[in-house]
């Protein structure tokens, strides 16, 4: 059995599969290290198995002992969790208004926080910490009108998102040794980036300030979507800081180069799924050079959950056959032909009628 993601000896592992032979055939067991901190990337095209390999890790990361995974889970893959035997939570992610700062409001909202309505929000942001309580601020605020309306407007659509409540998801919860699943399927990208904004961040204080001694994982499934939003930079500090407070995070995106550089380039872990796109392909080579050299196409794997796995920590590259998930996968790609079993079924009923 070989262990990817550290030299050491002994620690926690989970199975991620089994050595890939160039004929197909199965080798060795290949384990991960879930001992330590990791920033891991997932990528690959649509259905090449980025969302099922995250999956391996959740289950692997729920039998571990001294974690706290959390899943953010845009597409609602997750959710069979909640039904499944296992010891997962799936829950309607709420987050504090308090939970973002002023300038993650302003970016929320999209405003320019030197003038106007966003200087507005920001200062309501500072003065109160829930979205009722930064509402009746600006109401009251020594504003012209026209600004007070166009911030209470702003405000009034983040209440209308449905996803800010007083108290919020309680960082015990997303600390606990259970898997939880926070289900942002429901969402538009600006709410569901403000929860993994405030997720990433509730994690990361977690550890500094030592209100948790699990170490967390945070799971981020179609990662491309919160690049650019208010998640932004909470993921950036995950990612280039959080291994040193015992942070991991591990994205999944099937666009490698809507990724930020740097996020590639801190990455310790990395899971190619198939990938065609030369900018993708790019995007990764361009950032990881010792590993990635000119074959690293070539190399990539044809089917659906083999991939190439990168290890920074020994400089190893590994052809891998992710194993089968022991609970549901919820991100099956429906087809038509699923409906015409329906449907013929439907019609054997109509003609029974006649
Ligand atoms: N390791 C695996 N073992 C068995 N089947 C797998 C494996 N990986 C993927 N599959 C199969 O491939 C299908 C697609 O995988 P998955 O949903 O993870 O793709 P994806 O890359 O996340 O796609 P998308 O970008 O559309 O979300 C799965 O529903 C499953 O049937």
């Amino acid at each position: 059995m070989v262990v990817i993601g550290r030299e050491a000896a002994t620690g926690a592992t989970t199975r991620l599969g089994h050595y890939r032979a160039r004929d197909g055939s199965r080798g060795a067991a290949v384990d991960l290290d879930v001992d330590r901190p990791h920033v891991g990337l997932i990528v690959g095209k649509r259905g090449s198995g980025k969302t099922y390999t995250l999956g391996v890790l959740a289950e692997g990361l729920l039998a571990a002992e001294g974690v706290a995974p959390v899943v953010v889970d845009p597409m609602g893959a997750f959710t069979p969790l909640a039904t499944a035997d296992v010891s997962a939570t799936v829950i309607d992610p709420s987050v504090c208004a308090g939970a973002l700062d002023p300038r993650q409001w302003c970016t929320v909202l999209g405003l320019d926080p030197e003038r106007g309505a966003g200087a507005l929000v920001w200062r309501a942001a500072s003065e109160r910490a829930a979205l009722d309580g930064m509402r009746s601020w600006v109401a009251d605020a020594d504003a012209a009108a026209s600004t007070v309306r166009a911030a209470s407007n702003h405000l009034a659509l983040a209440a209308s998102w449905g996803v800010f409540e007083p108290s919020g998801i309680e960082t015990e919860t997303l600390c606990s040794d259970c898997l939880t699943v926070l289900d942002v399927s429901g969402l538009d990208s600006r709410p569901a980036g403000a929860v993994l904004a405030a997720v990433a961040t509730a994690l990361y204080d977690a550890r500094m300030a030592e209100q948790t001694n699990r170490l967390p994982w945070l799971l981020v499934d179609e990662a491309h979507a919160f690049t650019d939003g208010v998640a932004r930079r909470p993921l950036r500090r995950l990612v280039t800081r959080g291994r040193q407070p015992g942070v991991s995070c591990v994205l999944a995106t099937q666009r490698p180069s809507a990724v930020p550089a740097t996020t590639v380039s801190q990455t310790d872990l990395l899971v190619a799924h198939r990938l065609t796109s030369t900018a993708d392909i790019e995007a990764l080579q361009a950032t990881q050079p010792t590993y990635l050299d000119s074959d690293f196409a070539a190399r990539l794997p044809e089917t659906s959950g083999d991939a190439l796995v990168v290890d920074d920590g020994t400089e190893s590259v590994h052809h891998v056959t992710v194993r089968e998930r022991r609970t549901p996968h919820g991100g099956e790609t429906p087809r038509a032909s699923d409906l015409g079993a329906n449907r013929e079924s439907d019609c054997s009923a109509v003609g029974s009628e006649k």
